[in-house]
């Protein structure tokens, strides 16, 4: 008997032949909708909505009702882990995260608590993986996430989003001793705080590496494979795992050779190439968001094209989160195409 009614993303992340591929998209939960502009107008702000469980639920559930995806995603943000860790931050509307106090010293490490102690901070994020499983009712599998250890490690020393990560990049150069401990510090709390959201129920959990492009491939390799690896490793095989190294094309030959199932790729990135460098996984991604703007004959056209080229072992979605304006027939028009799509 199946777990869900609809279970077509958990066999294809778990390597099975599907009759089509299962669809979803990055940050569909939020941003696009006209439901949640609507809910998150009545708040104080992201990060209330972040830490209501019922109302995180709600959100996680509206593309599931709306958008009639394969999966659902738990509504919250990478950035929960600093603030596990002693480390709290503000969104700040049009400009984005932003942390108060960072790490640049051992002094500043040495206050931030220990990794076991992160998932204790964090009931609020299981409360809402509890209200969306029964908010959803088994409809479809529940994607849990975190960011990976290099794109936490980037915000907390850096302090927010940067084109460049100049600073969390010359730590690397300048203390690769406190920066492989705070790696670590990170990469152990994540994996904690990740095998508490599979307790609760997450299906599939997803490792978003938004700035490993800024990093040189041996950097890459030093820093931030080796506690991606640390946490895949931790994690066992319990459920699927999906890494997302946007911008590190260079590194896909060796997230292959992690123990994760299936590889998000960006919309730079080339199936084909991919699915060379890799054995036994599965693939996802990877239409351009920007794709959706474009008239909807055009979208259905460009996303048939996607999906003949990656052929089967396949998530369909875009090769980076939707974009807050992307027009909301585009996004249907998506996963419309791809539900209609059957392999030949
Ligand atoms: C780098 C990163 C962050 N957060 C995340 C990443 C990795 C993915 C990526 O590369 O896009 C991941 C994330 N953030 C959010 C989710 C929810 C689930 C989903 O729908 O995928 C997920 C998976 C909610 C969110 N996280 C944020 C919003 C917008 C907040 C609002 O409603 O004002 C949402 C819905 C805020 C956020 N959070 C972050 C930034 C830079 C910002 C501000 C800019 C932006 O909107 O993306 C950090």
């Amino acid at each position: 008997m199946n777990k869900y009614d609809n279970d077509l993303f958990l066999r294809a992340a778990r390597g099975e032949l599907t009759e089509r591929p299962p669809v979803w998209l990055m940050r569909q939960a939020g941003r696009i909708l006209p439901q949640y502009r609507a809910l998150r107008a009545q708040l104080s702000g992201f990060i209330e909505l972040v830490t209501t469980p019922d109302l995180a639920a709600e959100v996680t559930v509206q593309p599931v009702d709306e958008l009639g995806v394969d999966a659902a995603i738990i509504f919250s943000d990478i950035l929960v882990i600093p603030e596990a860790l002693g480390l709290p931050y503000n969104m700040i509307e049009k400009v984005g995260p932003r942390f108060p106090e960072v790490i640049k010293s051992m002094a500043d490490f040495k206050k931030l608590r220990p990794a076991d102690a992160a998932p204790e901070h964090l009931g609020y994020v299981y409360d809402a993986l509890d209200a969306t499983k029964k908010l959803l009712n088994n409809r479809v599998p529940l994607i849990g996430f975190a960011g990976a250890p290099w794109t936490i490690f980037a915000y907390m020393v850096e302090g927010g989003g940067s084109k460049t990560f100049s600073k969390a990049r010359a730590m690397l150069y300048r203390e690769p001793e406190l920066s492989h401990l705070l790696m670590e510090r990170i990469a152990l709390a994540t994996a904690a705080y990740l095998k508490g959201k599979i307790s609760h129920g997450a299906d599939l959990i997803q490792l978003f590496d938004s700035w490993a492009g800024v990093l040189p491939p041996a950097h890459y390799e030093a820093f931030a494979l080796r506690y991606l690896k640390l946490i895949i490793d931790e994690l066992g095989d319990a459920v699927p795992i999906t890494v997302f190294a946007k911008d590190a094309r260079h590194a896909i030959p060796s997230i292959g050779k992690l123990a994760c199932n299936v590889v998000q790729l960006d919309w730079i990135a080339d199936p084909v190439l991919a699915r060379s460098q890799v054995q036994g996984k599965v693939l996802q991604g990877n239409l351009d968001p920007v794709q959706l703007y474009a008239p909807l004959p055009e979208v259905e056209r460009a996303t048939l094209a996607m999906l003949d080229k990656f052929g089967p072992h396949h998530i369909a979605n875009l090769g980076h989160g939707v974009y807050p304006d992307t027009p909301l027939d585009g996004v249907k028009t998506f996963v419309n195409t791809v539900k209609n799509y059957r392999y030949g």
